[in-house]
């Protein structure tokens, strides 16, 4: 039989119509949810990103800015940009594009977001936070995973997790959450000599790689569930995932498509975060 879909969309639909419920209370005592999305440069794929990142806010019924900058924006003006954003009492999460040109510091950028307002979950802090069990914001690709995880009602206590990739952004966080949830987590990466060895063992598979078939149906125990993080063309230029996925959905229990999974799910996450950070300041 095979594997069950699971559908990012569809659960993004129904989180979001929640997250719109919080925002119209919130809007209703002054305080409209605000998001602020920096991008610079011209990078095509960012530019899709963030105005579906801009589209999202407004169907939840946040207020957003998006601001562009050239490619050669200095270092300084970015971070006196932010240092306004963090006084701005209309904007309660502030999100910096991914990648940002060679001659601004991504470390130095997301350590100037005010703790209050770091929607993405990326700075040193919310990584302390979730490292330890903290409350804070939790990087939103992940965190979208263990929805996606949690839809399927099965419960990770006991279960082998599996994760492919050890990115700040999704592997390692990716690795913490499933911890929290009480699975016992293995964390592959490049140098692992046989990743089938592990990922067969497994009964959740979370890969986030960014190399289209690294996980093929004999890779995959029968009844496992598999969540597909990665963002690639195939040769025809059409976007797929790091999963064969035709291969897979045949063992798999249940399985995320790509476009459609996990891609939702981050923007889903990022307004999750932003309501929480109005309803916290
Ligand atoms: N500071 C920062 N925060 C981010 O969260 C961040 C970032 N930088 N840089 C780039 C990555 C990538 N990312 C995606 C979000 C949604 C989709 C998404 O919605 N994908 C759709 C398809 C979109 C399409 O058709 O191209 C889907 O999978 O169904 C994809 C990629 C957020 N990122």
């Amino acid at each position: 039989m095979p594997a069950q879909l699971i559908d990012g969309i569809a659960l993004s639909q129904k989180l979001r119509g929640e997250i719109a419920a919080r925002a119209a209370a919130l809007t209703a005592k002054g305080k409209q949810p605000g998001l602020a999305v920096i991008l610079v440069g011209e990078d095509p794929a960012s530019q899709v990103y963030v105005r579906n990142k801009v589209k999202a806010c407004g169907d939840v019924g946040f207020h957003s800015v998006l601001e562009k900058y050239e490619a050669e924006l200095s270092e300084t003006a970015l971070l006196a940009r932010i240092a306004k954003l963090n006084a701005d009492p209309a904007i309660h999460g502030i999100l910096v594009q991914m990648p940002l040109p060679k001659h601004i510091n991504p470390h130095k950028v997301i350590e100037a977001i005010s703790t209050t307002k770091d929607v993405d979950g990326y700075s040193v802090l919310s990584a302390g936070e979730l490292m330890t069990g903290l409350p804070g914001f939790r990087p939103c690709t992940p965190y979208g995973c263990m929805k996606l995880i949690e839809s399927t009602g099965v419960d990770l206590r006991g279960k082998h997790a599996v994760v492919i990739g050890r990115s700040n952004t999704v592997g390692k966080p990716m690795g913490l959450l499933l911890l929290q949830a009480n699975a016992t987590v293995t964390i592959c990466h490049s140098a692992t000599p046989d990743l089938g060895l592990h990922t067969r063992q497994a009964d959740v598979v979370v890969a986030a790689v960014g190399r289209r078939n690294t996980l093929t149906a004999d890779m995959v125990k029968p009844g496992a569930i598999v969540i597909d993080v990665g963002m690639n063309r195939d040769d025809a230029g059409k976007l797929c995932g790091d999963v064969d996925f035709a291969g897979v959905k045949e063992v798999a229990s249940h399985i995320t498509p790509v476009p459609g999974g996990v891609g939702p799910m981050t923007i889903t996450m990022l307004l999750m975060n932003t309501v929480e950070a109005a309803e916290r300041l």
